[in-house]
């Protein structure tokens, strides 16, 4: 799989190549929320959308189909949007639910609700001594955050991820993300997976759709990847950010920032 160097991805506002690659095509539409719809901030709880976003993405919707891929809880992620009436694949993909369909994976992800609970809540004791932590729960995964702990403390938090890992060896994966460890279920399902299935699901795989992707965090590309050869991605970061600038990634082109996406996804049509 091709792999660039964030600083070296094209830009895709006004990038005459992407519209080329569009032309005559209708874009699906498939975005990630941290990072994307919204920035980065210490809180999980206080990324809320803005208005303007809420707007274009709203407009989008309209135009072409709109589906959300992301690591939140999916009603959490419907909550800051202030929209739920777009399909979400909440939980890193596993909670699939569209707005015509329901959800789409209740029997599995309920296969997983008491290790997810188990393993919440014995993280949960585990970081309560460690100022800033912070432990988010969701439907199918849960997410340790550091953003806020001290940098000298930061190895108990990666400690006690650890040890939870050993003793659910083989029954949970962890994935990074920025300033978080994700645990979930050791299953393959990710959310380029996710995406693949919408695409099925919702009717878009024909020749005269383009899926486009856009995504800040490493668990993004696995939907890059997903992409590579049929779709495009699109990396939103900004090259001078040192949560982004070390990494080599499979998208296509890049976004500097959210105020970028906004943009970007009002020119589309
Ligand atoms: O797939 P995404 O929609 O990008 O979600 C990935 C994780 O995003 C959230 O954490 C990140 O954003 C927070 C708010 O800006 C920030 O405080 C944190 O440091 C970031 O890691 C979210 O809280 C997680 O549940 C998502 O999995």
């Amino acid at each position: 799989m091709q792999e660039t160097a964030v600083r070296d991805v094209p830009p895709a506002l006004g990038n005459p190549a992407l519209a080329r690659r569009l032309a005559g095509r209708r874009p699906a539409v498939f975005l990630d929320y941290d990072g994307v719809l919204s920035p980065i901030v210490a809180r999980p709880e206080d990324a809320v959308m803005s208005e303007s976003m809420r707007t274009v993405v709203h407009d989008l919707a309209t135009r072409v189909p709109v589906c959300v891929v992301t690591g939140r809880d999916r009603g959490v992620a419907q909550q800051l949007m202030g929209v739920d009436d777009l399909a979400v694949a909440g939980s890193h993909g596993f909670d699939i639910w569209t707005p015509t369909r329901g959800s789409l994976s209740d029997a599995y992800v309920a296969r997983y609700t008491d290790l997810v609970a188990e393993v919440t809540e014995r993280l949960r004791d585990e970081t309560r001594g460690i100022p800033g932590a912070h432990v988010e729960s969701k439907r199918a995964s849960v997410a340790v955050h550091y953003r806020l702990v001290d940098p000298a403390d930061r190895d108990r938090i990666a400690a006690t991820v650890r040890s939870v890992l050993d003793d659910y060896a083989g029954r949970l994966k962890l994935t990074p993300g920025k300033m978080v460890y994700e645990l979930g279920p050791n299953v393959d399902w990710n959310k380029g997976k996710a995406v693949l299935y919408l695409i099925d699901v919702l009717g878009l795989d024909g020749d005269d759709v383009v899926p486009i992707y856009l995504g800040d965090d490493i668990t993004d590309e696995y939907a890059f990847r997903a992409l590579r050869d049929r779709g495009i991605g699109i990396l939103v970061g900004d090259p001078d950010d040192p949560e982004v600038a070390n990494r080599t990634t499979a998208a296509h082109y890049a976004l500097a920032s959210v105020d970028d996406v906004e943009r970007f996804l009002a020119t589309l049509t």
